[in-house]
């Protein structure tokens, strides 16, 4: 019998929506199509709102540009960055979907070693479909994989392991270094392709990169804010890492699991280095003091949701930081502003209305 030309229906089809912030073109997805087009798309698109973004034909797709952020969340929308990759947590809010997956608009289908294209996207859930082992490192990665398992000495009472709420993907070519690093080594690729998926263990933060990020939305979305960078603020480039403190802090908090490693996407642009040190100078500084907050941020046991969790962390960065500068008292502010538009957006009668293909209502 003919081989069936039916396609197999995508892990999650209907349970993830994939958000890409633009400044720029979406070309990106004519490469991606295979892995990405029977799923839902939210595009925040940055910068101009006058600006058209051409979506490529045969996308399943929501559009958000400023006008319609300030449209949806009125004063609210103070808290969604203006001129930075920071927008894309605006995406994170409007979906109603249980799983984001975020991407850079520069970030291409890597091959691996064996010239195999990689579906990120699919790497990714399975990473997240698949439990944690923040409490104890097992040392042939990740236990759970097919062809591995937990080695020897391995508490059988761990073994369970924790959900995962977040998949950190990696970048081959163009590393996601900072300026400083940039500068000095304007040539380096990175060409190591690493087989292997881990826990981050508990207590340990990591400097989570938004370029190809994956989390359970359910889990963890309410934490994910990206903060404020970018127009008329002191820092940018510092989005992620900030959501990532804050993420890590709280998933240690509730029992879930960070992962990072595998997939690798081909990140093809390098960022102006110098620009980049303008929008990096004052967090490059901050934080080494912002580490040692996030390193000994504790939670009290009545924080039993994600929403009370961020908004205790943001009153300790308020009191804490805010002597280090105004800028966190302005960002503590606006941590407790994104849980009120989460909440607002994500009960059941705050939902905006939407159309099925194209600019939201
Ligand atoms: O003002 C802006 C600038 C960019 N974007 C969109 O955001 C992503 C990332 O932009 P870009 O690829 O130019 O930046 P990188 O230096 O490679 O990004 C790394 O730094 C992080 C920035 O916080 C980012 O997550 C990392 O990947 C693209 O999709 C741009 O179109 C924007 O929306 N607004
Ligand atoms: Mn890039």
């Amino acid at each position: 019998m003919a081989g069936s030309s039916i396609k197999p229906t995508p892990l999650l089809k209907d349970e993830l929506d994939i958000v890409i912030p633009t400044i720029r073109n979406l070309d990106f997805l004519e490469m991606w199509r295979p892995f990405f087009e029977q799923y839902h798309l939210i595009i925040v698109q940055d910068g101009d709102p006058s600006k058209n973004i051409k979506v490529p034909d045969g996308f399943d797709y929501e559009l958000y540009n400023r006008n319609d952020i300030n449209r949806i969340l009125g004063p609210k929308a103070s808290c969604i960055s203006f001129k930075d990759s920071a927008c894309r947590c605006f995406g994170y809010m409007v979906s109603k979907k249980k799983y984001i997956y975020t991407i850079d608009d520069d970030c291409f289908v890597a091959k691996d070693p064996s010239g195999k294209e990689i579906n990120a996207l699919e790497q990714h859930i399975k990473n997240l479909l698949s439990p944690s082992t923040p409490l104890f490192f097992n040392t042939l990665y990740d236990p759970y994989r097919e062809g591995a398992d937990f080695v020897r000495g391995y508490p059988f009472s761990l073994r369970e392991g924790v959900p995962t709420a977040v998949s950190h993907g990696l970048w081959l070519n163009i590393p996601d270094y900072d300026a400083p690093t940039q500068l000095v080594k304007p040539l380096e690729r990175n060409t190591r392709y690493v087989d292997a998926v881990l826990t981050v263990p508990k207590g340990t933060l990591f400097p989570m990169c938004g370029m190809n990020l994956a989390f359970n939305r359910e889990l963890i979305g309410p934490a994910m804010y990206f903060g404020l960078m970018g127009d008329g603020q002191p820092v940018g480039r510092y989005d992620d890492m900030w959501a990532g403190w804050c993420m890590k802090v709280i998933c240690d908090h509730m029992g879930w699991g960070v992962k990072t490693g595998l997939p690798y996407i081909w990140h093809s642009k390098a960022s102006n280095p110098f620009v980049n040190l303008k929008k990096e100078y004052n967090g490059i500084f901050w934080q080494e003091e912002l580490i040692p907050f996030f390193q000994s941020a504790v939670l009290p046991k009545e924080c039993t949701t994600v929403q009370k969790c961020y908004i205790e962390l943001a009153k300790q960065v308020k009191e804490k930081l805010g002597k280090l500068d105004p800028y966190f008292i302005k960002l503590a502010d606006a941590m407790v502003t994104w849980i009120e538009a989460w909440d607002e957006l994500n009960s059941s009668e705050g939902k905006p209305a939407k159309l099925p293909n194209g600019t939201a209502k």
